[in-house]
């Protein structure tokens, strides 16, 4: 079950969920709209590799905004730190975002209870289009569980994202070893 407004608001109160910074305006019927920071990455190497560690090159976007560009993926991350002790959040777009061609994650959507940090967005375009830091990006959704949890997210010895940070995070891939 995905939790509407009040609840989401109730689980606040109750430190289940936090975000920061939190704005009234941005809580929807059943969802929280979270903005774009101004960071964003590039993989350094045009050619990345899913068994090595590939390095990014961050840079900010100017007031002015920055122009993305198709066939790149960008790391962007939400101006959000979030915490869930309680429920599953998932990032998902916005419409409004979609109707501009980017998309702000390639496959994971999801994250887990326990999870504390800024989210990292991976985003892609269609067409060239002109991004600004604030703007909103998507909107995170909380859904209730079943059962007790043995591992939360950010008490897991292996989980990869969970050094607090405001900068976009490259893939971690390469610890899970294969
Ligand atoms: N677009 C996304 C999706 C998820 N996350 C965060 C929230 C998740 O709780 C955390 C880990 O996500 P996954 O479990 O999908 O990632 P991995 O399985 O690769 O990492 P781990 O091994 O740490 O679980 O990353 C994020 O910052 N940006």
């Amino acid at each position: 079950m995905i939790l509407t407004d009040k609840e989401i608001l109730a689980e606040m109160a109750k430190g289940n969920i936090l975000i920061q910074p939190y704005d009234r305006n941005c809580l929807g019927t059943n969802s929280y709209d979270v903005h774009l920071g101004k960071h964003l990455a590039t993989y350094k190497d045009d050619i990345i590799d899913a068994r090595k560690h590939n390095e990014i090159i961050h840079f900010d976007i100017p007031e002015t905004g920055y122009v993305l560009q198709p066939h790149t993926l960008y790391l962007g991350v939400t101006q959000e730190y979030t915490e869930s002790h309680a429920h599953v959040p998932f990032l998902e777009g916005k419409s409004s975002v979609g109707r501009l061609g980017i998309d702000i994650h390639a496959t994971a959507g999801k994250g887990d209870v326990g999870f504390c940090n800024t989210w990292t967005l991976e985003i892609s375009v269609t067409q060239p289009v002109r991004i600004y830091a604030g703007m909103p990006i998507g909107q995170l959704i909380y859904f209730e569980v079943k059962g007790d949890i043995e591992n939360f997210y950010n008490k897991k010895s292996n989980a990869k994202y969970t050094t607090r940070t405001d900068l976009p995070v490259e893939s971690m891939m390469w610890k899970n070893k294969f």
